[in-house]
């Protein structure tokens, strides 16, 4: 469903991802870890056809990116750390414009029936998302993938600066999404929900995919140490 075959994105002399190979089928989680400046969003822009490759290929669902980008977004649902949404509309004015977009005509009833499996309360459903906490429209986006019947989902640090309940809550909306056999894509800086909602981990550095793990081969506790050695990480002896 997501592949990417030796994908390569140069600015100038700097090399951003350098022949990323990655795979995620249907149903899967992926999530990918890396420092600052890895290649992680770089990745999630070549899948979403917003830059173009320097070389290699993305691909959705069988289709290249480059040539298919109109016919690629259909399939598509894309929360980046900050969802944009229309701060004066409401959540159900929302999903229903955003769903609009994506050529899904649908009654109340089924707007509504889509925030209530995302799980945002019932009393913000009519309230301008201007006063949603983070958490709040991060639902609105996942009500927006529900809607759009989407098949792919990429997901740019999400769950940065989401308190721990409301990070969970995310992490069980995916693994709902997961079970309707949406491949999803996950770039992140936590290691901690990586490994409660991933079927797939790796590890990024220098725009190259340096390890990658099924989830459930790996203890919390061996991805961390992983992960630091993999970053060179020293130790610091005070
Ligand atoms: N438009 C651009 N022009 C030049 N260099 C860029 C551009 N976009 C990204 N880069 C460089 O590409 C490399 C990869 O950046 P990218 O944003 O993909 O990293 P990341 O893993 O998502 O980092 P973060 O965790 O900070 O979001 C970095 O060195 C970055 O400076």
């Amino acid at each position: 469903m997501i592949t990417t075959n030796n994908l390569t994105k140069k600015y100038n002399d700097q090399t951003a991802l350098d022949q990323l190979n990655l795979q995620v089928g249907k149903g899967e989680i992926y999530c990918l870890l890396g420092a600052n400046g890895a290649g992680k969003t770089t990745t999630i822009n070549l899948l979403l056809g917003f830059i173009e490759p320097t070389s290699g290929d993305a691909l959705i669902n069988d289709l290249n990116v480059s040539e298919n980008s109109k016919e690629t977004k259909k399939f598509l649902a894309y929360i980046p750390e900050n969802l944009m949404l229309y701060p004066s509309l409401s959540a159900i004015e929302n999903l229903d414009y955003f769903s609009g977009i994506a050529g899904k005509k649908l009654s109340k009833e089924s707007l509504i029936s889509f925030l209530i499996e995302a799980g945002l309360q019932e009393d913000a459903f009519e309230k301008r998302v201007s006063a949603f906490s983070k958490g709040m429209r991060q639902k609105v986006g996942i009500a927006i993938a529900l809607a759009k019947d989407a098949k792919v989902l990429l997901l740019d640090e999400p769950t940065s600066g989401l308190d721990p309940k409301a990070s969970n809550e995310f992490g069980q909306l995916l693994r709902k999404l997961s079970q309707k056999g949406v491949a999803t894509l996950m770039a992140t800086h936590d290691l901690f929900r990586a490994k409660e909602v991933a079927t797939h981990i790796g590890i990024m550095k220098d725009g190259q995919l340096k390890d990658e793990f099924i989830a459930n081969d790996i203890s919390l506790l061996d991805l961390e140490q992983t992960y630091l050695s993999t970053m060179n990480y020293k130790e610091v002896v005070l």
